[in-house]
Formats: C-alpha cells, sequence, structure tokens
C-alpha cells in the first residue's frame, strides 16, 4: 500500500517535486545512485529474502481461508494419504503462518532500513564533500537554498525509495502476478469476467489522479509563494518598520493567502469528485463480479470456498493496482531526485590535487602579468584588465580606489577562486595554475572586510586557522592580535561562545579574531581588506597594531579604504575602472597634480 509521512530526513516526501518521464535512458541514468547500496548488498539481500517471504505467505492468506470455508460447508481438504484435514489444524496452520509472516515483515523492515540510513549517509556524505570543493563560481551560478535542497528533500526521495518505495514495487508486482495466476486457478470464467470489468475503470481512475496531483502542485506553488513574503519581509523587517509598510506587506501576504485558498478549494473539488468515482466504479464493479460469482455458485460451478478465495485475491490485486499507479510516481520522482544528484555528483571540483603538483615553500614573490577577468556570471562585463604589477617577497602594496574598482576582484584571483580570462599570475616564479590549489591557499592568510564566526566557542575561531593548534598558540596568537584583553576578560574565556547563540563581539573584536586566525595559519602571503565601517579610535588602534604585527616579514597586500593606514607601505597601486592608473610611494603620489590618489586625499582630509 502507499504510506506517507516524514522520513529522518524531516522533508515530506511526497511534496510534488519535478519528477522525470519513464524512459529506459531516465531509468538507466536514476539506476546509477544504486551504486551507493553496494557496500549494503548483503543486507539488501536478507531484506529482499524476508521480502519475498512475507508476501508469498501473505499470499497464502486467502487460500487457507477459502479452504476453512469449504470445510466448514462439508467439502474437507483432502491429504494425498485420504485423510481429510479438520478446522482446528487448518486453524493452527493459519495461526503458525500469521507468526511467520509478522517476524518476516520485521526483519525485512529492519534490513531495508539499514540499507537506506546507511546509503542515505553516504550519498549526503558524498554531496557534501562535493559541494566544498566546488569552484566558487557554481556557489553564485546557483541558489544556495536550491543546492540545500539536494542535500534534504532529494536525498529524502532517495531514502524513502531504498526503504519503502522499492520493496513496495517488488510486493506490488508480486501479488498481482500471483493473485491473477491464483484467481485464473479458482475460475477461469469469472477471472476473465472480473478482468474485463476493473481495468477501464483504473484507467480512468488513473488519468483523474495526474489532473488531481497537477491541481495539487499549484496549491503547494501558491503556498511557497506566501513563504517567501513572510520569509522577505521577516529578513528584512527593518526596511518593512523603516518604511512603515506593515499594512502594505500584510495586504500582499493575504492577498497570496488567497490564492492558496482558491487553488486548494479547486484542487480539492477534483478530489472529492475522484473519490465519489472511486466509491462508485470499485464498488459498483464489486457488485457485478459478486452478482455474477453468484450465478456461478448457484450453477455448481463454484463452491463457497472459491467464491471466498476469489473475493480476497481480487481485493488484493486491486489494491496492488492502486499501489502501483501510486508508486510510478513515486518511481518517477526518485529517478528525477537521483538524476539531480547524480548531476552535482558528476560536476567538477576545483583542481585542489593537480597530479605532479610541486610540494611547496612559498617565499611570497608574487607577479601579475596582464591579467584580465570577467566574472562568470557576467561574462560580457570586462571587471579588470592588463592589471600588471609585482611584489617581492617581504613587500607591503595597497591597492586603494573608488568602491567598485576592482580590487577585491584582484586578489580573490591570486586565491584562485576564478579562473582568469587573460594573463596569468606568477607566485615565486611560477604560473598558480601549476600549483596544488589547496597547499597555494595554505600559505596565503586572509584577514576579510567582514570577519564570519563560526557559531562555537572563541577559541574554535580562532583555531580556525590552524585546526590542530594548541591552546599555548591560541593565546599567543590572540595576544599578538591584540584580542587577548577582550577575551581574557570574559568570564569564559577562550570558551565564550559566540555566533548566533553566543554573545555579539563587536566590529573591532571580530577583526582581532580574524587576526589571531591569520597570525596561528601563518601564511607568507597575507591579504588585509580593510573593514569599510569606521572604528572609533581606539578600536581602530588596537586592529592597527595588530595588523602592523600580522604583516611582518609577509608579503602583504592591503585593500586600503582609509588612506592614512597605508602611508608606510612599499608601493601603492590605484585602482580604477578595473585598470591600474598611478602607483608609486604615498609621497610620489600625494604630490601628483591632479592624480587620483592626490585627489583621494584631499576628499578624505575633507571629510574628516
Ligand atoms: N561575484 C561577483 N559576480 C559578478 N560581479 C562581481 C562579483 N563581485 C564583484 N563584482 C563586480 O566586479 C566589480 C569589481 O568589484 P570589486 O568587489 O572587486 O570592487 P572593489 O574595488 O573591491 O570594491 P569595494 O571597495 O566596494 O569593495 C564591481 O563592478 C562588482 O559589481
Amino acid at each position: 500500500m502507499a504510506r506517507s509521512g516524514l522520513n529522518s530526513s524531516g522533508t515530506d516526501v511526497n511534496s510534488e517535486l519535478p519528477k522525470k518521464k519513464l524512459t529506459k535512458q531516465s531509468f538507466q541514468q536514476g539506476l546509477r545512485i544504486f551504486r551507493f547500496t553496494l557496500p549494503y548488498r548483503a543486507k539488501f539481500s536478507i531484506g529482499t529474502v524476508l521480502l519475498t517471504l512475507s508476501s508469498a505467505t501473505t499470499m497464502a492468506f486467502p487460500w487457507i481461508i477459502g479452504k476453512l470455508a469449504d470445510t466448514a460447508s462439508g467439502k474437507p481438504l483432502l491429504l494425498p494419504n485420504g485423510s481429510a484435514v479438520t478446522i482446528n489444524q487448518i486453524a493452527l496452520g493459519f495461526a503458525v503462518l500469521i507468526l511467520l509472516q509478522g517476524l518476516f515483515s520485521f526483519g525485512r523492515i529492519w534490513f531495508f532500513t539499514q540499507v537506506s540510513e546507511f546509503t542515505v549517509r553516504d550519498i549526503r556524505q558524498a554531496l557534501y564533500q562535493k559541494f566544498v570543493s566546488l569552484p566558487i563560481p557554481y556557489f553564485e551560478k546557483n541558489r544556495v537554498g536550491a543546492i540545500t535542497s539536494r542535500i534534504t528533500s532529494d536525498v529524502g526521495i532517495i531514502q524513502d525509495s531504498f526503504s519503502l518505495t522499492l520493496a513496495e514495487l517488488f510486493r506490488q508486482v508480486m501479488t498481482l502476478i500471483a493473485g491473477i495466476v491464483f484467481i485464473m486457478v479458482v475460475s477461469v470464467k469469472l477471472s476473465m469476467f472480473m478482468l474485463l470489468t476493473f481495468p477501464p475503470i483504473v484507467v480512468l481512475a488513473m488519468v483523474f489522479g495526474k489532473k488531481i496531483r497537477v491541481l495539487a502542485k499549484t496549491t503547494q506553488d501558491e503556498l511557497a509563494k506566501t513563504n517567501v513574503i513572510v520569509e522577505e519581509t521577516l529578513q528584512g523587517i527593518n526596511t518593512v518598520k523603516a518604511f512603515t509598510n506593515e499594512q502594505f506587506e500584510t495586504g500582499r501576504y493575504t492577498a497570496s493567502l488567497t490564492n492558496t485558498v482558491r487553488a486548494a478549494l479547486k484542487s480539492n473539488l477534483y478530489r472529492g469528485g475522484f473519490v465519489s468515482f472511486v466509491i462508485i466504479g470499485l464498488f459498483g464493479g464489486i457488485v457485478l463480479v459478486l452478482w455474477r460469482a453468484a450465478t456461478l455458485v448457484q450453477a455448481g460451478q463454484m463452491t463457497i470456498g472459491d467464491l471466498t478465495q476469489f473475493a480476497l485475491y481480487t481485493m488484493f490485486i486491486g489494491a496492488s493496482v492502486a499501489g502501483l499507479g501510486e508508486l510510478y510516481g513515486k518511481v518517477q520522482s526518485t529517478l528525477g531526485a537521483s538524476e539531480r544528484i547524480l548531476e552535482i555528483l558528476d560536476e567538477p571540483t576545483e583542481p585542489t590535487h593537480q597530479p605532479g603538483a610541486l610540494p611547496l615553500q612559498v617565499h611570497g614573490n608574487i607577479e601579475y602579468r596582464h591579467v584580465a577577468f570577467s566574472y562568470p556570471t557576467r561574462p560580457d562585463l570586462p571587471v579588470l584588465q592588463d592589471i600588471s604589477f609585482d611584489i617581492q617577497a617581504g613587500e607591503k602594496i595597497a591597492l586603494v580606489g573608488p568602491s567598485g574598482a576592482g580590487k577585491s576582484t584582484i586578489v580573490q584571483l591570486l586565491m584562485q577562486f576564478y579562473e582568469l580570462s587573460g594573463g596569468s599570475i606568477v607566485v615565486d616564479g611560477r604560473d598558480i595554475g601549476q600549483y596544488d590549489l589547496t597547499e597555494l591557499r595554505r600559505h596565503i592568510g586572509i584577514v576579510p572586510q567582514e570577519t564570519m564566526l563560526f557559531g562555537g566557542s572563541i577559541r574554535e575561531n580562532i583555531a580556525y586557522g590552524k585546526i590542530i593548534a594548541t591552546d599555548e598558540e591560541i593565546v599567543l596568537a590572540a595576544r599578538k592580535a591584540n584580542a587577548w584583553q577582550f577575551i581574557s576578560s570574559f568570564p569564559e574565556g577562550l570558551d565564550t561562545l559566540v555566533g548566533e547563540r553566543g554573545i555579539k563581539l563587536s566590529g573591532g573584536q571580530r577583526q582581532r579574531i580574524a587576526i589571531a586566525r591569520a597570525i596561528l595559519k601563518n601564511p607568507a602571503i597575507l591579504i588585509l581588506d580593510e573593514a569599510t565601517s569606521s572604528l572609533d579610535s581606539e578600536s581602530e588602534k588596537l586592529v592597527q597594531q595588530a595588523m602592523d604585527e600580522l604583516m611582518q616579514d609577509r608579503t602583504s597586500i592591503i585593500i586600503a579604504h582609509r588612506l592614512s593606514t597605508i602611508r608606510k607601505v612599499d608601493k601603492i597601486l590605484v585602482i580604477d575602472g578595473g585598470r591600474i592608473v598611478e602607483q608609486g610611494t604615498h609621497d610620489e603620489l600625494a604630490h601628483s597634480e591632479n592624480g587620483l590618489y592626490a585627489n583621494l586625499l584631499k576628499l578624505q582630509f575633507e571629510l574628516t
């Protein structure tokens, strides 16, 4: 029978996700997901054997009941030796069979559940591993929600499929075939009559069912739209309030709710029709068959036991046909889900481990040679053009320029988050493409504009720079980053929780955590992306000191927003519109008449 409900993914697996047309090709594609069950094939085989046994015992029930009826009405079952089986003996046999059936069912569920839970864990793990090793552009082209639903909904469908759908499919097909064979044995005449009556009803019911599914999907889509409104407004609640648009948003939500109700009512109108059709069609058919059977019994062509058997097998057949109809939809969803999962697993990952890549000892000489770049999401818009500069190991350079000039992009290319559109970047004399990506990134540290803290303790957050760091190392890093002062002022020190459920750190404190992280990582090359939001002067001083400490003896690239902080760097590159428009030391650039840097300086001076 069709089952529904929540599985351990917490997803409603019956929700209408895109389905896949059943073709030979889609079937073969979808079956590839089965390779994940291979490690558990022994359990799978045991489950299948138990399933076969439990189905077979179920199929024996009508037969025994028929024999019971015959024995009761004076036509006992004769053994090969001629002795008759008593009612008590039949009933005892029946009881044993029921007991066995119970055991088989328990075993089947237990084994199939194990297969599905382990398989699903492996699929999720493979997907996650894939996600984290996909290149950055993938995440810009696909919405995070869509990606996470692969690992929740789609995997949920697969889970349901391994634990239920497959077993059901197998059982229903077996029931259908065995049921038809049994009723044929009981009475060919009545079977033919029945097989002519029911299939048309079933076909009609299937067409009807399809229409209902389409309508149910519309209802769900409408409901999803209302959820989008709730999410949007709650996320931007400050904006809603600031613009005093509470009433407007409520109106928008109400309108959307009305649409949902309208769709739901329409869908349920059809559902009601469907139910009454099934009742009339199905029971009408049953009455018709019973009438024919009664005439056959009256004519002495069937016994009461035959009739009982026939009626029960027919019910089994009916149930399995109905079940198969529903399973068809589930198989389609499974194939769809499995294809979407496999699609991700087939995505090319970042070339993290290049065969024959060089083991790394990075000094930090960097050279950009005519670098050109456009973001993959906007290939027609050149973001960088002809960027050429070099930095000797240990030097410090600053990138300055108006917002959107391309400063962050320049450093992201060094991290190899994206592929260049032209030119090359060379580190210690070799093209960065020749390095093992993971190895190279290991030697680059970054203090970003906005420090992301993970939910967890301060200790864990600092140790993100070096997972295996000891407490001494962490404290030392925190001291060098001027962070120890505030950390030790918390009662729980390094164990203080930060993030969503912990305390909120100020911008300056977060930056110092990021600096401590970078100190622990101890990279040869350092990227400092100055925060645009200004800190109070005390905090600013602490952060600046920490940055100076961090930059010592490292090749450093500073994306500067406050020009006061970069007077001492070896070279300043002024970027505008994706090009280097000026370069030189602070003193050189500050005195160049009409230069962009001189102008920016003037502007900041006036502002302060
Ligand atoms: N992920 C992205 N996908 C597409 N375009 C992007 C992406 N990131 C940045 N851009 C665009 O590239 C250009 C350069 O952006 P970039 O972030 O490098 O500028 P920036 O000089 O660092 O600016 P800011 O000082 O405001 O941080 C901008 O026009 C921006 O809109």
